[in-house]
């Protein structure tokens, strides 16, 4: 068996759709979900998502080969305190939070600097949470970021483990991953809650709602994501993401004046540079090119 003993800590979305894809590898002996909720725990095991759970952080993790914190990023550092005593010197640990530069922090500041940590981020997922949102094929030909580049052991066990459950792993410095994550996609998020909250504020908006088409429903699809999850999120990652709101504004700023203007050459080109970008993107990790639906 490639692995012993996996302990998944927290069990919605993305902690749920990993249990339950190493146990279809079937090459993991034993994989434990520790959560902060019994119920959560039960309705896992009732889901095939582990095969024991604990809502007790130091017994899950105690004998485990990998662990893999998949909490908001804001209880990060209580969730490593309170395992830090049932682990071993030489247990990998890993994450998949959002954002990296400051759970590496975290976890040098809880588990020492010579302990096995390994920062990680599966680019995958939903505006749903929760255990019931977990997904059997989450991750099939997703891409997941380790951080940081440099080339260890441990990162070569968390590696397998993302490839294990279909991933295309990437490495990359923290600083890197958290100033590309924060345009393609902490940015979206602010903007698709600032959208849908400027649309809720108009006095008859909800006699409107029903006309609400494909492009906004399009855009706004991710403002249905966990409030929490993005709190965490837009403080752990304030720097990066101010400098993206920044340039949004100035761009928001450019379209405003040439509309007030009337200034079509100007309105033309911006969007003509647009559609441009968007049509140039490259498919997303697991499409080709003939299969581009979003
Ligand atoms: N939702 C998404 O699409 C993606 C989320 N992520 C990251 O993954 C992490 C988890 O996100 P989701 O799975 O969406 O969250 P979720 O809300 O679906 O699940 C979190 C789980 O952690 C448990 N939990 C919370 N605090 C805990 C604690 N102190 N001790 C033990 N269990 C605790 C909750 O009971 C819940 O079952 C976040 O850090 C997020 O940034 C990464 C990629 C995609
Ligand atoms: O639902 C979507 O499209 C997402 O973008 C989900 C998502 C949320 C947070 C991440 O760190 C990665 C992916």
């Amino acid at each position: 068996m490639p692995f012993r003993r996996i302990t998944i800590i927290g069990l919605g979305l993305i902690g749920g759709s990993l249990g339950l894809a190493l146990r279809r590898s079937g090459a993991v002996e034993e994989v434990v979900g520790v959560d902060q909720s019994a119920a959560v725990l039960e309705r896992a095991r009732e889901r095939g998502l582990i095969d024991r759970g604990t809502t007790d952080p130091a017994a899950g993790v105690r004998d485990a080969e990998l662990v893999v914190a998949a909490v908001p990023v804001g209880c990060f550092r209580g969730v490593l305190e309170a395992a830090r005593g049932g682990l071993e010197r030489d247990t990998v640990v890993t994450d998949v939070g959002s954002v990296k530069g400051p759970v590496h922090a975290e976890a040098e500041a809880v588990l020492g600097a010579d302990a096995l940590f390994v920062g990680g981020h599966p680019l995958a997922g939903t505006e749903d949470s929760g255990v019931e949102a977990a997904l059997d094929r989450l991750f099939d030909g997703a891409l997941c970021i380790l951080t940081p580049a440099s080339d260890t052991p441990a990162r070569d066990r968390v590696k397998a483990l993302w490839e294990l459950v279909g991933c295309q792993v990437v490495t990359m410095d923290a600083e890197a991953h958290d100033r590309i994550l924060a345009a393609t996609s902490h940015l979206p998020h602010m903007l698709a809650f600032s959208l849908i909250r400027t649309f809720g504020e108009l006095d008859d908006s909800d006699r409107l709602a029903q006309f609400a088409a494909g492009g906004f429903r399009d855009l706004t699809r991710i403002a249905g994501s966990d409030p929490v999850m993005w709190r965490d999120i837009a403080l752990a990652n304030s720097g990066p993401l101010l400098e993206m709101i920044d340039r949004f504004e100035d761009r928001l700023s450019e379209l405003r004046r040439a509309i007030a203007a009337g200034d079509g050459p100007a309105l033309q080109a911006f969007f003509g540079e647009a559609r441009t970008l968007r049509r140039g993107l490259p498919p997303r990790a697991h499409e080709d090119e003939d299969n581009d639906d979003d």
